[in-house]
């Protein structure tokens, strides 16, 4: 179908990433004689494909690149259109994109994911991950690299410190112990061996959805020499195994060799020639010089040098901020009335829809205003991206024919399943005890090498738990968190191996 300068539909939705695709998908099913439009920055969408129900809320699927084609194909009532929106006008229902033309909607769901939240804009020697042209970016500086740093204490933090080879990384974490949005300091204890060691080489575990980053390899060398930073549109998130299909190797010949800076952060970055006219100044730099990475690296001349809160400084070829997401709200957000939350997310109450008329958010872009069940926390992962944006269509169907619609159970409890450091992660509930206070004990189990189990307990519920290795545990675990029965009899027996907890309770 021909474009026109305005273009009128029933349901219009920006993003190509999981929300965007999963609600349009939706949508398309239930109104098969409607169009639906998507808008898209970028030339590949998300596709969800193999789709099941593990349990009652852990699911598992694939997710594919894919051509715009794949999707109009799949659903022939779906219009995929590349083009950027630039502005909102919510009191007309009108979208207007990069390229001029207008698109009227009845209802609008907006999709547009998140970017990295970098330490430092503008810099070329920060990079942050997000998508495939980020990825090809950072693969291609660290395959020169003889030292990177790695700031930010999360997902992309944990992944690249595992996965990198051949290359020196010093970790600059704000917190005590690793990775501080999904586990403990008795989980990163587990978990830090793992670093001291070789990496075995095939994966143990292949963990439950496949990635593809064959779109990174299409990139013109222009293009691969930009900041992640000078980039104004994103194309949609990696995900779960991003880092499988591409090799993440620097110059030297070593597995492993992280150096942790704890309870630490960047003060200052500086350019080479900066740095080194300011080594001519006595006491500009106490630390630097001294043996701090046992490498004599820092006899070297670097592209960049950090300078950590702790006073240490550090040279390195570049830095990796993993410093979490921002969304991206700006072109919506406008001249309208859209609340934003603390985490600049759009706020969508339960039926997902923004504070202004017609107008829906689901996924990396929205925050949820909602009141909580008290089991389940809103984090900015793949499998809510699609949970939102399926229910996101449900409501506006709902909202549609003027019926009502109950939220979906999966906000009921908060699960993930995931991997670090090659070993598979669950996570269920309050895993972390958040939001409990000191209104709660853990009760733990651990192997060495083989499992690390954590349940977190409340007046004898259990409201959470971490799942390292291959445990079995998760669909007991889900049950007994979900229907909220009082275990206080079982006490420490709960963890105890030799009973199959799995017979107890069926
Ligand atoms: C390196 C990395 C690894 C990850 N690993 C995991 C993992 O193992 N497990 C997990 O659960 N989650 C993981 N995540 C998080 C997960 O990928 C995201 O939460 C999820 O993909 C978000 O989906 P989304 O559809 O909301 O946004 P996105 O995938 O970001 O999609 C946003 C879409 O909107 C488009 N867009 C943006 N602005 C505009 C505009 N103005 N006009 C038109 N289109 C626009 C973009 O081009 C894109 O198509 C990872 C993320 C990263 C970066
Ligand atoms: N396996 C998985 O589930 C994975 C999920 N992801 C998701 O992708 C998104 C992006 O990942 P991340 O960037 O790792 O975000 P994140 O939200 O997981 O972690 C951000 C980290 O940066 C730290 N931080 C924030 N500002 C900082 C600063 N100025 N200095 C130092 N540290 C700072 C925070 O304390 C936190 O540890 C997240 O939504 C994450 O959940 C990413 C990789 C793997």
């Amino acid at each position: 179908m021909a474009a026109t300068e305005s273009d009128k539909c029933k349901f219009l939705i920006v993003g190509g990433g999981i929300a965007g695709v999963t609600c349009a998908e939706q949508l398309a099913s239930q109104f098969p004689s409607d169009e639906i439009i998507l808008l898209t920055a970028s030339p590949l969408i998300k596709a969800v494909t193999n789709f099941k129900q593990v349990s009652k809320v852990l699911e598992d699927f694939d997710v594919e690149e894919q051509p715009h084609s794949f999707l109009e194909e799949r659903n022939p009532n779906v219009r995929v259109i590349q083009s950027a929106v630039k502005a909102l006008a919510a009191d007309q229902h009108t979208v207007c994109v990069e390229d001029g033309r207008r698109y009227v909607y009845e209802k609008l769901c907006i999709c547009a994911g998140a970017r990295p939240k970098l330490i430092a804009h503008s810099n070329r020697h920060v990079l942050g991950i997000r998508d495939t042209d980020s990825a090809q970016v950072f693969q291609k500086r660290l395959s020169s690299a003889r030292r990177i740093a790695v700031v930010g204490n999360g997902g992309i933090a944990l992944e690249l410190v595992y996965e990198i080879e051949g290359c020196e990384v010093i970790w600059a974490v704000k917190d005590k112990a690793m990775g501080n949005t999904f586990f403990d300091a008795g989980a990163a204890q587990f978990l830090v061996p793992q670093l001291e060691s070789a990496k075995p080489k095939a994966p143990a575990i292949c963990k439950r959805t496949k990635y593809s980053t064959e779109a990174c390899f299409v990139l013109g060398p222009e293009h691969q020499e930009q900041s992640a930073a000078d980039r104004r549109e994103f194309g949609s998130a990696l995900g779960p195994d991003w880092h499988e299909g591409i090799k993440l190797k620097g110059t030297k010949e070593v597995s492993h060799k992280v150096h942790f800076e704890y309870q630490c952060e960047i003060s200052q970055i500086y350019q080479q020639e900066e740095f080194t006219k300011l080594m001519k100044t006595p006491l500009a730099f106490p630390e630097h010089g001294s043996d701090q990475t046992e490498s004599t690296a820092d006899k070297e001349l670097w592209p960049v040098y950090i300078q950590l809160t702790n006073g240490k400084t550090y040279g390195c070829d570049f830095i990796v901020s993993a410093t979490g997401v921002i969304p991206n709200t700006e072109p919506f957000v406008r001249g309208n009335n859209l609340e934003v939350a603390e985490d600049c997310g759009l706020k969508v109450n339960e039926h997902m829809c923004t504070s202004e008329p017609d107008i829906y958010a689901a996924g990396d872009v929205c925050t949820t205003a909602w009141e909580p069940s008290s089991l389940w926390q809103q984090m900015r992962l793949w499998t809510q991206a699609r949970q939102m944006g399926w229910y996101a269509a449900k409501c506006m169907a709902a909202d549609t024919l003027g019926q009502s619609i109950e939220m979906d159970f999966c906000f009921e409890l908060f699960a993930h399943i995931t991997k670090f450091f090659n070993y598979k992660v669950v996570l269920l509930g309050k895993y972390n005890a958040q939001g409990l206070g000191s209104d709660h004990e853990l009760l733990l189990r651990c192997t060495k090498g083989h499992e690390y189990v954590k349940v977190v307990m409340q007046r004898g519920r259990m409201m959470g738990a971490v799942l390292i290795g291959d445990t079995n545990l998760e669909e007991t675990f889900e049950n007994l968190i979900l229907n909220q029965m009082d275990l206080s009899a079982y006490g420490e027996d709960l963890l105890n191996p030799n009973i199959d907890i799995e017979d107890y309770f069926d």
